[in-house]
């Protein structure tokens, strides 16, 4: 099988061979995804990225000496594309943190409250809510086609391509802010309150569903065989979170990239005014679950300080950048990391720096100083929103389960078991693409369920376990941190 996961910063194809116990993966191509600034918005290359994926294809027919059983596309949230009647992409995707939708959104909010939309749709109120980016769609509000279009988010879009089939794939759809969190359908309701045309929404399909194989076109490009084209489970934070090498089911997750998506697994959403004033989307499971998380701002605080720093003539590794944080001098300096402030492209560094200043902390100068702070403020930040999914569920739990590119960063999940004085877990690092390749094992008939994908990746990448240090010392460096973020929300 082979797996292709396009992160918002770069993107793998990886094979994998699944043996009946054990899953054993290789990577056969890596790429970066470098967003494109055109007029004044920011777009997805999405041709580049579609060059890569067949690139991807061809190297996994090399590796294997065959083609692949299969494939499947996983993705960031939120975004799409627009395909016109006679089946042409409408131009590049737009970037989620291209700010377009923001004025969208508040036109929305005069047309349903805030609150009715969380109670219909259960996700966090974000300009980047795709159900914002279409309002904001110029092909939406001027094209007379505009009823004849059809709305294909980033995964979808890819799998249109490989298969000619359209269809939205269940975990994906549910990061759009227009799906029915209970029912798991397209909330009509809300569709038509801001009218939105129908006819742009595809038919739900569920996690491991099969679409189709490889159209003629790309067999004979690329000289492979019509292998199937499986819908596992789109959303990239899914497919990380299917494959958690949890043994009980009480613990919180973490999948840490660009973003760090916290959370818990839930049969049911929680959509009280609560959860929905404390920022939790309620997001579709591989298995028709809900996982209720917060989006919080993650690894993206470092990657921007790292192009910034690059452009001033550093050229820095995150190896590098953690190990002159684990050196840097005491910080006392915290960021709100779910601040919004932190959404857009731009001089990180700087953006910080003044965040620190505007709330009267300590002002970090150097770039070890500034990452230090970065990541003790994350940890503050999954401390913080630990508690409230346990206020929100009436649950301890025990323990967090770190998985993705982001627990390469080790300061990061030490600094997590100290602050949250829990057990953390931490592993696989190729959490999404493994979860991915066992949704489409499982499409196979070779698994069943979650439980036995998760007893899989138990015996094939066996997780690291960080235990809680100084705890007393980081309770009082939380209460501290609190005291500030208590003042930023009174200062407004
Ligand atoms: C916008 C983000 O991509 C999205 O909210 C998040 O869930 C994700 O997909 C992270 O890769």
């Amino acid at each position: 099988m082979m797996a292709v996961d396009f992160g918002a910063s770069s993107g793998r194809a990886v094979t994998g061979h699944f043996d009946g116990e054990r899953l054993s993966i290789q990577e056969v191509h890596r790429f970066d995804n470098e967003p494109v600034q055109l007029g004044g918005r920011l777009h997805w290359d999405f041709l580049r990225l579609f060059h890569e994926l067949k690139q991807g294809i061809v190297k996994a027919k090399q590796q294997l000496g065959r083609t692949p059983a299969s494939i499947a596309v996983d993705t960031w949230g939120v975004d799409y594309g627009l395909i016109d009647p006679k089946g042409r992409l409408l131009g590049n995707p737009y970037h989620y943190r291209d700010l377009r939708s923001e004025s969208a959104m508040r036109e929305a909010l005069q047309l349903i409250s805030e609150a009715d939309l969380y109670a219909k749709t259960g996700i966090q109120s974000s300009s980047i809510n795709t159900v914002y980016q279409l309002l904001a769609e110029e092909h939406l509000r001027f094209d007379q086609n505009a009823s004849n279009l059809r709305m294909l988010f980033m995964p979808d879009l890819f799998h249109y391509y490989l298969s000619g089939v359209m269809a939205s794939e269940y975990t994906i759809a549910s990061t759009s802010g227009l799906l029915d969190p209970v029912n798991r359908e397209w909330n009509i309701d809300v569709i038509d309150t801001l009218s939105l045309p129908q006819s742009l929404f595809n038919p739900i399909i569920m996690p491991g569903t099969r679409l189709g194989g490889l159209t003629p076109d790309i067999c004979s490009e690329l000289s492979v065989d019509a292998m199937p084209v499986i819908a596992a489970s789109g959303h990239d934070t899914a497919a990380a979170v299917a494959s958690i090498p949890a043994t009980s089911s009480r613990y919180a997750f973490i999948s840490s990239g660009t973003w760090s998506l916290m959370g818990i697994e839930l049969d049911e959403p929680i959509l009280t005014e609560r959860s929905r004033q404390l920022l939790f989307s309620n997001e579709g499971g591989a298995e028709g679950e809900i996982r209720m998380l917060k989006n919080i701002m993650g690894l993206w605080l470092l990657q921007e300080c790292r192009r910034t720093w690059a452009v001033e003539g550093a050229q820095l590794g995150y190896a590098e950048l953690t190990e002159m944080a684990e050196h840097a001098p005491r910080n006392s300096s915290y960021v709100d990391a779910g601040d919004a402030v932190f959404l857009p492209p731009g001089n990180m560094p700087q953006r910080i720096q003044e965040y620190c200043r505007s709330s009267g902390q300590t002002v970090p100068q150097s770039r070890p100083e500034i990452v230090r702070c970065i990541l003790e403020s994350l940890a503050f930040k999954y401390r913080q929103t630990l508690s409230e999914i346990e206020e929100l569920t009436g649950e301890r739990l025990e323990h967090i389960h770190m998985v993705g590119g982001g627990i390469q960063n080790r300061l990061l999940c030490q600094l997590t078991a100290n602050v949250t004085g829990r057990t953390v877990i931490a592993g696989p690092v190729e959490a999404t693409s493994i979860g991915n390749l066992m949704i489409q094992a499982k499409a196979h008939g070779e698994v069943h369920n979650l439980a036995e994908i998760r007893e899989v990746v138990r015996q094939s990448f066996p997780p690291e376990t960080y235990l809680p240090q100084n705890a007393d010392e980081w309770e009082e460096r939380y209460q501290r941190y609190n005291q500030l973020l208590v003042l930023q929300k009174m200062k407004g």
